[in-house]
């Protein structure tokens, strides 16, 4: 089998980021972070809906009980898609005016986590600790993990549940820690792979079926692939644009990965060497495949 790397979607964003590939309409769910913007995209129509947001969106996420979960500046926010309304849950960070969410992700019990930056002066450069790590419950409480961090990016849970995977992107790592389901609670934190000489910024990631990680290499026009148990990295796959920023696993049987990109932040001359710099692509023949993705439960 071969490795293939489409651009499906030419449409630009900002900062492309958040893939999630809902099951029921066969459609990629994804944020513009800076260009304030969800969008669902079917690859099969090609038809794409937009929502606007006000602020910045970090992430947004299928509930259980229809609408989305987003992360919008620094509220969670209730998305209602028809009549595109966004009602407040919870705010965070209120003694860090500036900060605002970036990714988040759902747990295997339906919590969301989700954790936040500073404001950013241009891309990967900003005041650094200033982030926390939050989940949020089923009855909207919220709860705070851990302060101290630089850019709050990619996570994702091990197959057995019992590890937490995440990444602090100024760290240059890709870290675990024990998980426990019952009460979602993370403690042990360890790094589980350092970023080489070449390999960019780790920003989002995922867990495939085989329980191994792939990580958006930002400002190094990659994916890497993890095999968490050893920290060995198994594969790298080279995209036309530097600012990969976050991937998913979707379509039928799950086997296409989805991966987004950025623009933000290049001049003409480097955009005009990555002209599809901040759209989709699909990339097939991977021999992998990924899980179905898991709605917020409250
Ligand atoms: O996509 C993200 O997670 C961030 O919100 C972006 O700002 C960039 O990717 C970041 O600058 C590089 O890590
Ligand atoms: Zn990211």
């Amino acid at each position: 089998m071969s490795v293939k790397i489409e651009c499906v979607l030419k449409d630009r964003c900002e900062i492309g980021e958040g893939p999630v590939w809902e099951e029921k309409s066969g459609t990629l769910l994804f944020v513009d972070i800076s260009g304030m913007k969800i969008h669902r995209w079917s690859p099969t129509t090609n038809k794409k809906e937009t929502v606007v947001t006000e602020k910045f969106v970090g992430f947004a996420i299928p509930r259980q009980t229809g609408g989305y979960l987003i992360g919008e500046g620094r509220r969670f926010g209730a998305l209602d898609w028809e009549s595109k309304s966004i009602t407040t849950i919870a705010v965070i960070d209120e003694d860090k005016p500036n900060n605002r969410f970036n990714d988040g992700k759902v747990d295997p019990a339906g919590r969301l986590f989700a954790g936040t930056m500073g404001m950013e002066e241009r891309p990967a450069v900003l005041e650094l600790k200033q982030g926390s790590l939050f989940s949020l419950n089923k009855d909207h409480s919220v709860f705070k993990h851990f302060d101290q961090v630089d850019l709050s990016n990619g996570l994702d849970w091990s197959l057995d549940h019992k590890t937490f995977y995440y990444i602090d992107s100024l760290k240059y790592t890709v870290d675990a820690f024990n998980y426990d389901i019952n009460t979602g609670c993370i403690s042990n934190r360890r790094i589980l792979y350092k970023m080489e000489e070449g390999e960019g910024i780790p920003d989002g990631m995922c867990v495939d079926a085989d329980g191994r990680l792939w990580v958006a290499c930002y400002s190094a026009g990659r994916l890497i692939h993890i095999d968490p148990q050893t920290g060995v990295r198994l594969q790298t796959i080279k995209l036309p644009v530097d600012k990969v920023t976050s991937c998913c696993f979707g379509g039928k049987d799950y086997t296409d990965l989805y991966v987004t990109s950025a623009c933000k932040g290049m001049d003409e001359a480097c955009l005009a060497k990555q002209p599809l710099s901040g759209c989709i692509f699909k990339i097939t023949g991977l021999g992998a495949k990924g899980l179905p993705a898991q709605s917020f439960n409250g």
